[in-house]
C-alpha cells in the first residue's frame, strides 16, 4: 500500500527513571497491550545491553544503544539515526518509545528528542518511572536536617509520572508514600499526572495520550519557549554513573553470585545480567537483578536467548577495578558442589514471584 507523503510525524516518548526504577518493566507492559504499533529504542549503560534482551512482547521495530547514556555517547549513540529509521512511514508505527539508561538525565533526553534531526518525529512526552521504595533515598533524598530542599529539576521534564513497587511497601505506608512522592513531583511540575503502576502495568491509552499534541492546545507560545529554555538550562549536568561489565565464560556457582548480590561492592547500586547454572545434565539460565539491597531472580524471557551470560554493575561512585575483581570471582567456574547455592537461588526465585 502506498504511503502518503504527508504521513503524520511519529511521537517519540521517553521512558526515564533512576537505575532499576522499573523502566523495562513498564515498557514490557506497554508492549503486551494490543493495538498500537510501537517502535522501541533501548539504551543501556553497560557494555552488554541487558535491557534490550529483556524486552518482551510485541515490538514492531527495535534499536539498541549500549555502552553509556544517550546524552554522553558520541553522536548520542546513534539516536538520530535510530529515530530516522523507525519513523520511516512504511513502518507505520504509532509511536516510538525510547528507554533511557537509568543514569540518564531526563531533561537532556527530552532535549535530544526535541532537537533530533529525524524529521518525521515529534516529541511525545517523558514518562518518569519512580521507585516507591528507593526514590526518596536516591533521587530526592532529604538533607542532613531531614528536610527536603528544592525538588530535583528532572521533575520538570516529565509529562507523566509512574510510581512502581508500591506493593513492596507495608500496606499501611503505601498511601502516604504515594502522597509524599506526588507532592514532591508537583512542587516542580504542578500539573503532572501521577499514577501507580503495579508491576509496571499502565494503560497504554494514557501513554499515547501523553503523546498528544506537541504543544498543548491553548498553551501560550511563551509556555513552549519556557519549557525549551528549562531543558536548555540544564545541560548534561547529571552525575556520571560508572558501569562495569564482566561476561561469564560458562556455568557459575549460584552461591557465589548470591554472596555478591547479598554483599555488593561499595558504590554499586544496581546489578543485572544473566547467569547459567548446571546441575547434572541440565543447564538453566536465570535473570539476576539487584536494586539497592533488593535482589530479584527470574527465569529468562525469550529475548534473553541472544544475550551472553554475565553481569553489569552500576553505581555513581564505584571503584571499577575492585568491582571487576568481585564480579570475576563470582562468575568463575564452580570449584565444588553447587547444591546449596542452587537451593538458595531457587528460594530467591520463589520469593521473587
Ligand atoms: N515488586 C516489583 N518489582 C518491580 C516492579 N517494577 C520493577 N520491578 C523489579 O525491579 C527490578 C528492576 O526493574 P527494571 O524494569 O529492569 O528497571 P529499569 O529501570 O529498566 O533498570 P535500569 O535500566 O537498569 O535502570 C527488576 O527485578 C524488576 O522485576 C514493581 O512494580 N514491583
Amino acid at each position: 500500500m502506498p504511503v502518503s507523503p504527508s504521513a503524520p510525524a511519529v511521537p517519540v516518548i521517553a521512558l526515564t527513571g533512576f537505575l532499576g526504577a522499573g523502566k523495562t518493566t513498564v515498557l514490557n507492559s506497554l508492549l503486551r497491550a494490543p493495538g498500537a504499533r510501537l517502535g522501541v529504542v533501548v539504551n543501556d549503560f553497560g557494555a552488554i545491553n541487558v535491557d534490550a534482551a529483556l524486552v518482551t512482547g510485541q515490538v514492531d521495530e527495535a534499536a539498541s544503544i549500549a555502552g553509556g547514556c544517550l546524552c554522553c555517547l558520541p553522536d548520542h549513540g546513534g539516536l538520530d539515526e535510530a529515530l530516522e529509521t523507525l519513523s520511516d512511514p512504511r513502518l507505520r508505527l504509532d509511536a516510538i518509545l525510547v528507554e533511557a539508561s537509568g543514569a540518564a538525565e531526563p531533561l537532556a533526553v527530552a532535549r535530544l528528542i526535541r532537537f533530533t534531526s529525524a524529521g518525521r518525529t515529534r516529541p511525545g512526552g517523558v514518562i518518569e518511572v519512580i521507585d516507591a521504595i528507593e526514590h526518596l533515598r536516591t533521587v530526592d533524598p532529604p538533607g542532613t536536617d531531614g528536610r527536603h530542599g528544592p525538588p530535583p529539576p528532572r521533575y520538570g521534564a516529565a509529562s507523566l509520572a509512574v510510581i512502581t513497587k508500591t506493593a513492596r511497601l507495608p500496606v499501611q505506608e503505601r498511601a502516604a508514600r504515594v502522597t509524599t512522592l506526588t507532592r514532591r513531583l508537583r512542587e516542580e511540575n504542578s500539573a503532572l499526572p501521577v499514577l501507580e503502576a503495579p508491576h509496571g502495568s499502565i494503560d497504554p491509552a494514557l501513554v499515547l495520550d501523553v503523546a498528544g499534541p506537541e504543544d498543548p492546545e491553548g498553551e501560550l507560545p511563551l509556555a513552549a519557549v519556557t519549557r525549551a529554555a528549562r531543558e536548555e538550562a540544564h545541560p548534561i549536568d547529571h552525575q556520571h554513573a560508572r558501569a562495569v561489565t564482566v561476561p561469564a565464560a560458562g556455568p557459575v556457582d549460584p552461591g557465589r553470585v548470591l554472596d555478591l548480590f547479598e554483599d555488593p561492592p561499595h558504590g554499586v547500586y544496581r546489578m543485572k545480567g544473566v547467569i547459567s547454572v548446571e546441575t547434572g545434565r541440565t543447564r538453566r539460565r536465570f535473570v539476576m537483578n539487584l536494586v539497592g539491597r533488593h535482589a530479584h531472580v527470574a527465569p529468562p524471557p525469550a529475548g534473553a536467548a541472544g544475550i551472553e551470560d554475565g553481569l553489569v554493575a552500576i553505581g555513581p561512585h564505584l571503584d571499577a577495578d575492585g568491582v571487576r575483581d568481585r564480579l570475576r570471582d563470582a562468575l568463575a567456574a564452580p570449584t565444588g558442589p553447587i547444591g546449596r547455592g542452587m537451593r538458595r537461588l531457587l528460594r530467591y526465585r520463589r520469593l521473587s514471584e
